[in-house]
């Protein structure tokens, strides 16, 4: 498999996200909450340097809950805030105005004792494709989207858009790319949506789905297409599964691609419930 990662988009990508650091106080990283390693831009916290940042867990609502709360404490671990939230439903959505003004207490503390006048957190969203960054921009815009006329930027000119009183969000978002010359983090970036199918052998990425439902999640496996037991050989599940969802060749032949692509669908379309494909204990980094 053959993942194309360009690096001429990747560096103006991140060159936009750098000259944009300068016009806010703070990050807002939207990750995938299934896969909330995999989904991030490996270099970010050398892009983003010091600034502060709150990661954003977001799509929680497709993710294992005990998951995406080890990994909330992992992050804090590690001192950097985490939260849970679905951008679709508008769910968490209020926390991260509260914790983005935990973080720059100080810093506007200094900037009141120098006597310059309080105003709004400025900030921007930064995140992979298909992460859900316009989502949540309309999510925090919502009804009230009042664009707050140019702020000179360093190259062109930016737009803000007012989140309450309390936040001015850049209206575009960084866009910055994950690193998918590893295998596995390319599988589980194909398998959440966020790289194109075409790009994919989309039997490499069920198998992969289906060994890792066979370790960590069977009991929907077993459930979802009738097995019990679960065959440990994967043509024979394919066969099983096909045979279940009527998935064959001139009514005979198990039809591979048709089985790879419903299961792939089944779990896009949280058919198989809420997962999270890889956990902190499992670093998906090589
Ligand atoms: N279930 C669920 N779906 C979400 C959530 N946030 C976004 N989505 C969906 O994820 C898909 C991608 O969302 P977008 O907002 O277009 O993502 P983006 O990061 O702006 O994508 P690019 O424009 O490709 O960079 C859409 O189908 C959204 O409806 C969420 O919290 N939960």
């Amino acid at each position: 498999m053959t993942i194309q990662w360009f690096p001429g988009h990747m560096a103006k990508a991140r060159r936009e996200v750098t000259e944009k650091l300068k016009l806010v106080d703070i990050i807002f990283e939207l990750v995938d909450a299934r896969i909330p390693q995999s989904s991030r831009n490996p270099m970010i916290d050398e892009i983003i340097q010091h600034k502060p940042r709150v990661v954003l867990l977001n799509k929680a609502d497709m993710a294992d809950k005990e998951v995406t709360a080890e990994w909330i404490r992992h992050f804090k671990k590690k001192g950097i805030t985490a939260l849970a939230i679905n951008s679709q439903a508008g769910t968490g959505l209020k926390q991260i105005v509260a914790e983005a003004k935990v973080l720059l207490a100080e810093k506007f503390d200094r900037l009141r004792s120098k006597g310059v006048k309080p105003r709004a957190i400025r900030a921007m969203i930064v995140g992979i494709p298909n992460a859900g960054k316009s989502t949540l921009i309309n999510r925090l815009a919502g009804k009230n989207l009042a664009k707050t006329g140019n702020m000179p930027g360093v190259t062109k000119a930016q737009q803000w858009i007012k989140v309450g009183k309390e936040l001015e969000l850049l209206d575009t978002p960084g866009i910055l790319w994950p690193k998918f010359e590893d295998q596995e983090v390319g599988l589980k970036l194909a398998l959440t949506g966020a790289i194109k199918d075409a790009i994919l052998n989309l039997e490499d990425v069920a198998v992969y789905a289906l060994r890792f439902l066979e370790e960590n999640y069977p009991v929907r496996l077993e459930e979802r297409y009738n097995l019990s037991p679960v065959p440990e050989d994967i043509v024979e599940l394919f066969d099983k599964i096909g045979s279940a969802r009527g998935a064959r060749i001139s009514g005979r032949e198990t039809d591979y691609d048709k089985v790879a692509e419903l299961v792939i669908r089944d779990i896009r379309g949280e058919k198989l419930g809420p997962l999270s494909f890889e956990r902190p204990s499992v670093p998906a980094e090589g």
